[in-house]
Parts: structure tokens; sequence; C-alpha cells
């Protein structure tokens, strides 16, 4: 592979090449027109014709009842879990590096009064199932313990690099849930990933779960929002309850309006993200001192790690990237995140592979990373 020559002059960056997340896009032209002529109304007094319409398309796709469009994925799954979990004392369990429990600052917790209970997530995003079944609460235990309502899934799962939960899985996830009288939510930030990389139907991937957290502002590339699908029953809660939170919204068809367009324009897009973060992947692993776990990089997401020994810190390359217009989320002193999208082209993952065989090889940049 013969990557593009990672070319600097002072002050001379001609493009930012943005790989930091993919929640990064910038609205396109169609989405631009989109918003300026949305039919809207007021969705507090009534409903924006043009939010019910994102609703009722989503509700479709996803294979759900009802839907609710929400200002974020944060907010959708915090009105979830509480939804479900709608008695004081109530417990969600969940994964420990899962984003609820991670990103969003203990929201259910916080906000709530909803416990969690924190199980293991493995490598590849699950939890495995036994221990997830030992974590559910005994009924008998009542004196003692919160009352379970609900498991929370992730998929894909971001902390473990945007790896995807099986249709199996997560069937075998809601029967468990079922047999114990309990609700299941997936956190689908990128549920649209899982099912393109999968080759499974959206609605099938989510079949057992009671709610889903849509983000249409990650691949999908809207500029904002996330959507909740459920029952019609649940969704009427969940709307009740977005207004409390202060997301009871006006004129949303400006935003959703945007959503659809997105929607048509970029699920078809996310395969090719998929290959364009498989190319960075193989890339890099050709670069000495760095290493991606190949098997990981199964959507849009790579970690990168340094390896031992490599006189390098996240800190420094982070820095050295930059400075060439390329923008990398750093994790830790050693590992760093990158999320491909639909406005990365081809030459810009060339052109961020040469920046990083530089940044790693340059000897002065490495003496001072070292020390
Ligand atoms: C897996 C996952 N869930 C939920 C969220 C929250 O979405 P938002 O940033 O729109 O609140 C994110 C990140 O943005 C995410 O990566
Ligand atoms: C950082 C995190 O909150 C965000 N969801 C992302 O993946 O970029």
């Amino acid at each position: 592979m013969v990557a593009e020559k990672c070319h600097f002059q002072e002050n001379m960056v001609t493009r930012i090449v943005d790989l930091r997340s993919d929640t990064v896009t910038k609205p396109t032209e169609a989405m631009r027109a989109a918003m300026a002529s949305a039919e809207v109304d007021d969705d507090v007094l009534g409903y924006d014709p043009t939010a019910f319409r994102l609703e009722t398309e989503m509700a479709k796709t996803m294979g759900k009842d009802a839907a609710l469009f929400v200002p974020s994925g944060t907010m959708g799954n915090l009105i979830s879990v509480l939804v479900h979990c709608d008695v004081r004392g109530s417990e969600v369990i969940l994964g420990d590096t899962c984003h609820i429990n991670i990103f969003e600052n203990g929201g259910i917790a916080t906000i709530g009064g909803v416990h969690p209970r924190q199980v293991k997530n493995n490598d590849d995003g699950t939890m495995d199932i036994d221990l997830i079944e030992a974590a559910i609460r005994d009924p008998m235990g009542e004196l003692f313990y919160p009352t379970t309502k609900l498991i929370c899934l992730e998929n894909t799962h971001a902390n473990s690099g945007g790896r995807c939960l099986s249709v199996e899985y997560t069937d075998r996830v809601g029967e468990l849930a079922k047999k114990h009288g309990l609700k299941l939510h997936i956190d689908g930030a990128r549920i649209f990933n899982a099912s393109v990389a999968l080759g499974v139907p959206v609605d099938r991937l989510v079949q057992a779960a009671d709610s889903v957290s849509v983000c249409l502002s990650k691949g999908i590339g809207a500029p904002v929002g996330s959507v909740i699908v459920g029952s019609k029953n649940f969704i009427a809660k969940a709307r009740r309850l977005r207004k409390t939170l202060g997301g009871g919204m006006r004129q949303i068809g400006i935003l959703c309006a945007a959503a659809l367009v997105a929607l048509q324009e970029n699920v078809g897009k996310l395969e090719s993200d998929h290959k364009k973060a498989r190319l960075l992947a193989d890339g890099l692993n050709e670069v000495k001192g760095l290493r991606v776990d190949a098997c990981s990089v199964e959507t849009n997401m790579v970690f990168i790690d340094i390896e031992e020994g490599t006189k390098t810190r996240a800190e420094k390359i982070c820095k050295y990237m930059e400075e060439r217009g390329i923008l990398v989320m750093q994790e830790s002193s050693s590992r760093m995140r990158v999320v491909l999208h639909h406005q990365i082209s081809a030459s810009d993952v060339q052109y961020a592979l040469s920046c990083f065989q530089q940044a790693v090889a340059v000897k002065g940049v490495q003496n001072e990373m070292g020390n």
C-alpha cells in the first residue's frame, strides 16, 4: 500500500480529517435544504408533522409499534431506563463498560434513582448470560435487595471497539428477561452499523427488545437527535418523561427533516465506513510501534494501542496528528481511537496512515515522547 505522503508546512494545514467520532459529521446540502423547507408545528401542543413522519418511519423500520424523537442518545437511554424502572428501588443490569454506565454522568441514578448492577463486559461487548442471570435479584430478598426491572445491552458496543452483538445472543438475553419478568433495552446508538455488519435486518436484530434508543447523529449522519422505539404504551410514558426532563421541543421538524434525509443518504454508506476502518486497521498494523486488534474491527471504530517499548505516548501522537489536520480521540496514555464516517474519504485514510507512520518514526518526536 503506497500511503499518500504526509506533507506538512507550518500553518499550511489544507484540510481537516476528523476521526474523533462519527458524531462529528456536518449536515449535507440536502439535509440543510430539507431543514430550510421543513413543514413544522408545535410538537408540545400538538404534533410536528415532520417529527410524525420520522417517528412513523423509524417505528416501522425498527419493527416496533411507536417511536419518539429525543435530543440525544443520552436522553434516549435515560428516558428508556426510567420508563422501565418505574418504582422506587429499581435496579438495572448493564455492562461495566457500556456507555450508560461510563459516559452518561450516572444519570439513571442521579436523576432517576435507579440502581445500576454492573456485569463484566466481555471483549466482544457481550455479558455472559449466566452472569446476567446470577445478577438478577431474588424477590425473596426484597427486605435487602433492590428490585431488578431491566437488562440493558449495547449494540454495537462502543468501548469494545464497535463490536456487534449477534441476533442469537440478543434473543437469548430476551428469553432470559422474559423468564424473569424483566424488560430488555438496547442502547442502539450504532444499531444500523451492527445490522449492516451482521447482514441482519435491523428490525430482526432488535426483535427481542422492549425498547431501543437509536442515534441518528452518529454514522447515520444527522446533525442532531436520536429516536427511541417501543410499544405504544412505552412511548406514551416516554413522551411525558421527555417533557419532564426538558426535552419537549417545539418546531422539531427542522431537525427531523435532516434526519429523514440522513436515513435515505447514509445507511447505504455504512458498509463503506466499515471497509475504510478495516483498511486503516490493516495499514496501522504495518506501522512499527502501533498495534490494532484486527479481529475487533467489525464496524467503523479502530482502537490503536502503542506497543510496549515504543518511546511514544498517545497525547504526543495526537498532538502531532492534529498539527497535520488529523483529529484523533485519546483514550489513555497508550491508546487512541479513530472512528470512520461518510465524510472521511479513502484518500483521507491514506493521509492519516502516512501521518501515523511519521508520528511514530520521526526521531525528534520520538525522543521528546520517550522522555
Ligand atoms: C454507545 C453510545 N450510546 C449512547 C451515546 C450517547 O449519544 P449522545 O452523544 O447523542 O448523547 C453514545 C455517544 O454519543 C454512544 O457511543
Ligand atoms: C464519547 C462518546 O460519548 C461518544 N458516544 C462517541 O462515541 O464519540
